[in-house]
């Protein structure tokens, strides 16, 4: 049994990923983090009255012997929490997005130190995984792209994960140039939406959305969309039990799903 920790337990990833773990029969949920958390023991929730699983509140306090750290919270905090996991030899598989480069390269070196196996998926869901490896491959022969995240309307961080990893990914094989016209005004601000190398990512918040995302190519005389689309956010379960179920066969931490699939 893999013993598992959940930090964001309350939120809408974090709550769909307990139910997911409490119900594999290969995992053990050991503990849940979320600071503003009242109460105890999980089963204070009467959706899991039959559990017993601490409720922890503070980094600080957290005693555990959680072997993996699963984190679905906020750009704010998932450094810190990652850093914990990785300082107490916890493996984080982290989907928490909006994390800087920066923040990446130092969990990396971190891990490296302590030898611990983690991952951070920007996107759990295998179609996002195969749009995103689909659209690196157009971007060698259709290197005019913009990318299209579209998103529920409580989202925090923009662009998304997911359209900053696809512009990440198509950028390491994409032909340097300029894209557009040079002398484009734009007559109301942003109406270009973010610039990654010379791509236009542009992301939409709207209610009924859950996740969702196209990368447009254009070429002379025709046009190439690649679309994923999640209406559930089961969607990213199985990719969260892949990597929780794989991580301790690792001794570092890895950024994408497809790195252990
Ligand atoms: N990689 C992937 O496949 C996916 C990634 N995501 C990402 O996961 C993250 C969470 O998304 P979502 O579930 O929709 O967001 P929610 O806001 O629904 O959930 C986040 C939860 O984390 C809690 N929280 C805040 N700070 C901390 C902390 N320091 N430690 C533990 N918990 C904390 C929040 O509590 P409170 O509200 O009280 O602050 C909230 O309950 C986002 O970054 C999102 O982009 C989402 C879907 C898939
Ligand atoms: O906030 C979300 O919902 C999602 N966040 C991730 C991202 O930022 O790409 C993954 C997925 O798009 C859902």
């Amino acid at each position: 049994m893999v013993k598992v920790l959940v930090a964001g337990f309350k939120g809408r990833m974090g709550n769909t990923t307990v139910q997911m773990v409490l119900e594999h029969e290969g995992f053990d949920l050991v503990g849940v983090f979320d600071p503003m958390a009242s109460e105890k023991n999980l089963n204070e929730n009467p959706a899991y009255s039959q559990t017993d699983v601490p409720v922890f509140t503070n980094l600080a306090n957290i005693k555990t012997d959680a072997e993996v750290w699963i984190d679905f919270t906020r750009p704010t905090s998932v450094f810190e929490n990652t850093k914990f996991a990785l300082e107490h030899g916890i493996s984080p598989v982290i989907g928490t997005t909006g994390m800087t480069d920066d923040q990446v390269k130092e969990l990396q070196a971190l891990a490296k130190e302590k030898q611990v196996g983690g991952l951070i998926a920007p996107n759990f869901g295998i179609s996002a995984v195969l749009l995103m490896q689909f659209a690196k491959q157009a971007a060698k022969y259709l290197p005019d792209v913009e990318i299209i995240e579209m998103h529920h309307d409580n989202k925090l961080d923009a662009p998304s994960g997911t359209a900053l990893n696809t512009a990440k990914m198509i950028a390491e094989v994409r032909k340097e140039h300029y894209q557009g016209n040079p002398d484009e005004k734009e007559t109301l601000p942003g109406a270009r939406g973010a610039n990654y190398e010379g791509m236009r990512i542009h992301a939409v918040r709207l209610p009924g959305y859950v996740a969702h995302e196209q990368v447009l190519f254009g070429g002379k005389g025709e046009a190439l969309t690649i679309r994923q689309d999640s209406f559930d956010r089961i969607s990213f379960m199985s990719g969260v039990a892949v990597a929780t179920e794989k991580i301790r066969n690792y001794s570092e931490l890895m950024v994408g799903l497809e790195n252990i699939l």
